[in-house]
């Protein structure tokens, strides 16, 4: 653990080809970024003062998440304000995770500088896709209840979904789940349908046909189809499962958006099925027992992360929004409590990790820009706006997890008993500095403490994902998993 002031890093010194083979930036943005920082030129990041950081430079409005209102627990507490001391309870009950992204800005706006580093869309429009698609897509379903949709490998054939409620809702989606209408294979009957929320900038029919709006317009497309694009590429049993679309377009079409919104003039309904976890994200779980989740069910859940984390790390994919909202469970807790002694436990996974919105296909190398994350998991680096490797700051967030999952509590948060200057001090200010420090588990011998401490460090000494799964709170666990099996004899025969 780093907890000294001297040890800051040194304001890297980047050649200029650095920032060259990065897709998500531009020169006038890094220099913006630069200039956000108070530097002139972005090929000598200054670190700044962290006195005047105190949030990441281009917060996106947040939305408070409505699963809040399938609660668990019965009952409201007396929630403290978000800075200070929290437990996961409390931040549950908050709803106080503040996703933040420079990729989708609310909206572009020159004078205040805000950072853009999606990639720009290019792509003239075409009519072609949407005469292709025209014949199966109804974006004015009457009922809206029913969803038609498509599923991946037949995207010809339309089958029907009902909509039974709304089970969670994030900044860019409201999530429902949907049963079958008609017999369909067992994992149909019953799916998540993440439906995508436009920037209220998008609904505004004044603006449209704006630079500004365009620009808005195909940066979120260019993050939509890479989200599905990337579902669709991965097979885990850990990872979420894209089983489709509401409209084959999204899958067919690299600008399905503009492209729908050519023919129908209005923004298009995007609808991703998935696969669905009755037992919500891992936040409630953990908050609905009060932080207190049994060491086997930390390690087994941590072990299913991990391998699921390796599996997208290997195949060039960066997710770069872990935290405990992400990670799904596939049961209720009671239902894992009592499958846990049966002989066919580790048949089954028990985690998938979800929400790919941020997620990024990188070359062997690369270094990202883009900052984006979640307030409380984003890596110092990222933090900093200097390029970073984004397997080392997916392994920083996973730090982030695990402190949480065995401390109740979240390692940037103010210590509990801390003084009034320390509660003031922000996350991104504790982040900066490495500091953090064991509460509970202060005087604990516990295997799992050195992950976190090799994870949430500075990058130079980061542990990447392959040295977690061979650490030993990791390394059994993940071994003794059927599925993991399972799924490399099958990936031997697909290479076959
Ligand atoms: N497959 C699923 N099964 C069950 N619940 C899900 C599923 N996918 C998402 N959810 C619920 O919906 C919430 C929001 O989903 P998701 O994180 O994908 O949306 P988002 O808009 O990208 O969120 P955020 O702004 O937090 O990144 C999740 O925290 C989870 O509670």
């Amino acid at each position: 653990m780093t907890n000294r002031q001297d040890e800051f890093p040194p304001a890297p010194k980047l050649k200029q080809n650095e920032f060259a083979n990065d897709d998500t930036i531009n020169r006038s943005q890094v220099v913006d970024e630069a200039i956000a920082f108070g530097d002139r030129t972005p090929l000598a990041l200054v670190i700044p003062k962290f006195d005047s950081v105190n949030m990441l430079p281009t917060p996106m409005t947040y939305t408070p998440p409505s699963s809040q209102q399938r609660s668990p627990l019965g009952h409201s507490l007396n929630v403290p304000k978000r800075r200070g001391e929290v437990n996961l309870l409390q931040r549950f009950e908050n709803g106080s995770q503040l996703r933040v992204v420079s990729e989708l800005p609310p909206f572009a706006d020159p004078l205040q500088k805000r950072i853009s580093s999606l990639p720009t869309v290019s792509e003239t429009s075409s009519t072609a896709d949407v005469e292709r698609a025209a014949p199966s897509f109804n974006d004015t379903e009457s009922d809206d209840d029913i969803l038609t949709g498509y599923l991946l490998d037949d995207l010809t054939t339309p089958l029907k979904w009902r909509r039974v409620e709304e089970i969670g809702s994030g900044n860019f989606s409201t999530v429902y789940l949907y049963h079958s209408l008609r017999p369909v294979d067992y994992k149909f009957k019953q799916v998540c349908v993440k439906r995508i929320k436009f920037p209220k900038e998008l609904l505004d029919e004044n603006v449209r046909g704006q630079i500004l709006y365009t620009d808005l317009l195909s940066r979120l497309e260019s993050s939509l189809t890479r989200e599905l694009a990337i579902l669709k590429s991965l097979n885990h049993p850990c990872i979420v499962k894209l089983y489709g679309v509401n409209n084959p377009i999204l899958i067919e079409s690299k600008k399905p958006l503009r492209n729908l919104m050519l023919k129908n003039k209005q923004l298009p309904r995007c609808d991703m099925i998935m696969s669905y976890c009755p037992g919500g994200d891992l936040l409630m779980a953990a908050a609905s027992c009060n932080g207190n989740l049994e060491l086997w069910l930390i390690q087994r859940i941590f072990a299913e992360l991990v391998i699921a984390v390796q599996y997208l790390h290997e195949n060039f994919v960066i997710h770069r929004d872990l935290k405990l909202e992400n990670v799904l469970l596939k049961y209720s807790l009671n239902e894992i409590y009592n499958m846990k002694d049966s002989i066919d436990f580790t048949h089954k996974n028990i985690i998938e990790l979800a929400d790919f919105g941020l997620c990024k296909k990188i070359e062997a190398g690369e270094l990202c820009t883009a900052r984006c994350g979640s307030e409380d998991y984003v890596s110092p680096e990222i933090l900093m706006g200097v390029p970073y490797d984004g397997r080392l700051s997916d392994t920083w967030a996973l730090g982030v997890i695990l402190y949480g999952l065995l401390e109740d509590r979240l390692p940037f948060d103010a210590p509990p008993n801390s003084s009034s200057r320390q509660r003031n001090r922000a996350t991104s200010h504790r982040i900066a500095r490495y500091d953090w420090k064991w509460v509970r588990l202060a005087s604990e011998d516990l295997k799992a403490k050195e992950i976190v401490e090799n994870t949430l460090t500075r990058k130079s000494h980061r542990w990447d994902i392959n040295k977690i799964f061979l650490s030993a709170f990791v390394k059994d666990t993940a071994i003794s998993l059927i599925f993991q099996h399972r799924n490399v004899q099958q990936k031997k025969k697909e290479i076959e």
